[in-house]
């Protein structure tokens, strides 16, 4: 026998079950090779807690220097980051909240999500994967400099039990920001303009509590620490928000998603925005005046020319 012919024969003899029914060599693989899946592990998240994914820039500090972002905050590259995290909420409509500040993201999905299945893994690397992406594409409306490599984020999933657990962490990421942004306005501002090098600043700050970085900056550079951009000094919370525009004379609802930068750690926020965590008070809206101030603020910049 021709040797390619033997060949054809054996592997049709091993592609015969016990029953001597032939099998295409595809099911062949499966019966063969299928256990492997056993080994894919269950990694659906317990049901009733509170899902948060929290992605954070790779070596931020390198990639703001290279894209030389203003010190201490950057305003469009923050709005990039908004942008993105906007298109993630766009994506993923069990998202409730999305917090970002810095070079990180952090979204809450529905206590009660079943998007996909509630798998770890798949709702980890979507967020993760759609936030690089958004990211990327956002960068040409916000920032002049080309993107000179591209930019990775991690994630991590956390899961809080409680709706205290959960303010917890939010008041914990706010708090982050607010002790970073004072520390990092002084050290900039003595660097910048009163010439210090970085190890003198650092120096001087050494041990100050913030009412000392507050008196500081008001002495030495006349600025009131409170009357700084609320985004650099309270991040930027993104709210779904059903919005009432004037639509000649009739008012129209849409939904949208809302950048606001208030106090998130006392009480007032979240009886402000009851919908949150779950408790959706009829009425609760933001009145037209407010939308088309919103509105203006979104559009500015993000329209492609
Ligand atoms: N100049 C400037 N830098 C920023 C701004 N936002 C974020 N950064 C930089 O990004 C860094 C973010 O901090 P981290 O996430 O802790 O550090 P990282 O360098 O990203 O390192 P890893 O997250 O561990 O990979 C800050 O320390 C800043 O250097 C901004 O608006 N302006
Ligand atoms: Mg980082
Ligand atoms: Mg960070």
């Amino acid at each position: 026998m021709h040797f390619r012919a033997f060949n054809r024969a054996v592997l049709k003899l091993l592609a015969t079950n016990k029953n001597g029914i032939a099998l295409d060599r595809r099911s062949m693989a499966c019966s063969r090779y299928e256990y492997v899946k056993s080994y894919e592990q269950d990694d659906r998240i317990l049901p009733n807690v509170w899902i948060v994914i929290r992605v954070d820039g790779k070596k931020f500090h390198k990639f703001a220097n290279v894209h030389k972002f203003e010190k201490p905050n950057d305003e469009n590259a923050l709005n990039v980051m908004n942008a993105a995290g906007i298109a993630v909420m766009q994506e993923f409509r069990d998202i409730v909240l999305g917090y970002g500040q810095s070079d990180e993201y952090s979204f809450v999905f529905r206590k009660d999500t079943t998007a996909f299945k509630r798998r770890a893994a798949k709702l980890l690397s979507y967020v993760t994967s759609m936030f690089s992406s958004s990211y990327v594409l956002s960068w040409p409306q916000w920032m002049q400099q080309p993107l000179s490599y591209a930019p990775c984020f991690d994630g991590r999933i956390v899961l809080y039990p409680s709706d205290e657990n959960l303010r917890d962490y939010l008041s914990w990421r706010q708090a982050d920001v607010h002790v970073n942004n004072l520390y990092n306005t002084a050290f900039w501002k003595l660097v910048l303009e009163s010439g210090l090098t970085n190890q003198q600043a650092e120096e001087r700050l050494r041990g100050t509590l913030s009412a000392d970085k507050n008196e500081l900056l008001f002495q030495q550079f006349g600025i009131n620490y409170n009357n700084l951009p609320a985004m650099y000094r309270k991040g930027t919370i993104l709210l779904r928000k059903r919005l009432l525009l004037q639509d000649g004379e009739q008012e129209k609802g849409r939904q949208a998603i809302v950048p606001i930068h208030e106090d998130l750690i006392g009480a007032a926020f979240w009886q402000k925005h009851t919908e949150i965590l779950g408790k959706y008070v009829p009425g609760t809206h933001v009145p037209s005046h407010l939308c088309r101030q919103l509105e203006a603020q979104l559009q500015e910049k993000a329209t492609i020319s």
